[in-house]
């Protein structure tokens, strides 16, 4: 018999599954469940929320995995005790920030999630929002197509990123290959981690350890967040924080938005105590359209889209099933998370 796994997207897809086909419904995913359901269909049995709420008795039994597509939707105490079988949660990312570890633990299920997948489309956009953000790209694009273009407008210079100071706080596998890129750009570069790196993948990106975030936020003309959401990195970048930053420096966040205070950074931002942010992640996402980030000039928000690449959610649901099947056969788990 085929493992089960169902889909927590109940808002995104349906699918419904006659023996032998499976038949998806796909709602508003803009296809990515669509593009990863034959990979799934390959090692599971599709069921959506709708067909188990719909049909509970008879599926809850059937669900051993239960797939999670990124941050969006969560699992609950109530889903948790409807799925006696259950043994893994599969989470297509690398935050898992939205699952509650120790409760779903406390049920014997397992959490993995997809570190290697997520990390070159991760730090390219750490790279894009730097390399927008320094060169003020979309003010750039909005003054290319208003009517009252001027062709050379010093009055809106950029910064370059070539040769400056990159601080990049959280040096896991996404920080790692933001360092490879900056490399190309001959930065200098700084990281900040619980862990140090071993002296060979320093010494191969040219990193240099700061024990201090401090010493870190003192130096850098571009500060980059990638750090996982943890009690610990909560508002990590405040006040104080930011107050320790250069005028000139720019703050980017890849990681998660609430890693960031961000009221303070709306004064940051109002009063030049930093010169800009460029944020892939705030909370909460979307932002409501009247948040003060949103009035500001010198900011750049995208939506959540460090993954958003038809290659990284198919490498994600890759690495997800690698790691449910492994759970499911009693195998080592390539990518599993443990609660604190
Ligand atoms: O993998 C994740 O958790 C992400 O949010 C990537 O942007």
């Amino acid at each position: 018999m085929k493992n089960c796994v169902v889909s927590t997207t109940a808002s995104v897809m349906a699918e419904e599954e006659l023996p032998g086909v499976l038949i998806l419904d796909i709602g508003g995913t803009h296809g990515v469940l669509e593009n990863l359901a034959p990979l799934l269909k390959k090692h599971f049995r599709l069921i959506t929320m709708k067909e188990f709420l719909e049909n509970k008795k008879e599926m809850s039994k059937k669900i051993q995995s239960v797939f999670v597509f990124e941050c969006r939707p969560t699992v609950d105490r109530e889903l948790l005790e409807s799925l006696p079988n259950l043994k893994v949660i599969g989470n297509s990312g690398v935050g898992v920030d939205h699952l509650d570890l120790k409760m779903i633990s406390n049920f014997g299920v397992k959490v993995t999630n997809t570190p290697h997948a997520v990390a070159d489309s991760t730090a390219d956009i750490g790279m894009a929002l730097m390399l927008a953000s320094a060169r003020r790209l979309v003010e750039g694009c909005q003054i290319a197509v208003s009517p009252d273009t001027k062709c050379f407008a010093v009055d809106w210079l950029g910064v370059e990123v070539t040769r400056a100071t990159l601080g990049i706080v959280g040096m896991g596998s996404i920080g790692y290959k933001v360092a490879q890129r900056a490399r190309a750009f001959n930065m200098r570069i700084l990281y900040h981690n619980r862990n140090r790196r071993r002296k060979e993948e320093e010494e191969a990106v040219g990193a240099h350890y700061c024990e201090k975030m401090e010493d870190l936020l003192q130096q850098s003309d571009f500060v980059m967040l990638v750090v996982n959401l943890t009690p610990e990195t909560h508002k990590l970048i405040g006040k104080k924080e930011l107050g320790l930053m250069k005028p000139t420096a720019t703050l980017i966040n890849i990681s998660r938005g609430a890693v960031i205070d961000q009221g303070a950074l709306v004064e940051a931002l109002q009063n030049k105590v930093i010169r800009a942010a460029a944020l892939d992640v705030t909370y909460p996402e979307p932002l409501p359209r009247d948040h003060p980030l949103l009035k500001l000039n010198n900011i750049i928000i995208t939506p959540h889209i460090g993954t958003a690449t038809v290659q990284a959610i198919r490498m994600m649901a890759e690495e997800a099933i690698a790691n449910m099947l492994a759970v499911l056969n009693g195998q080592p788990i390539p990518s599993e998370v443990f609660p604190k």
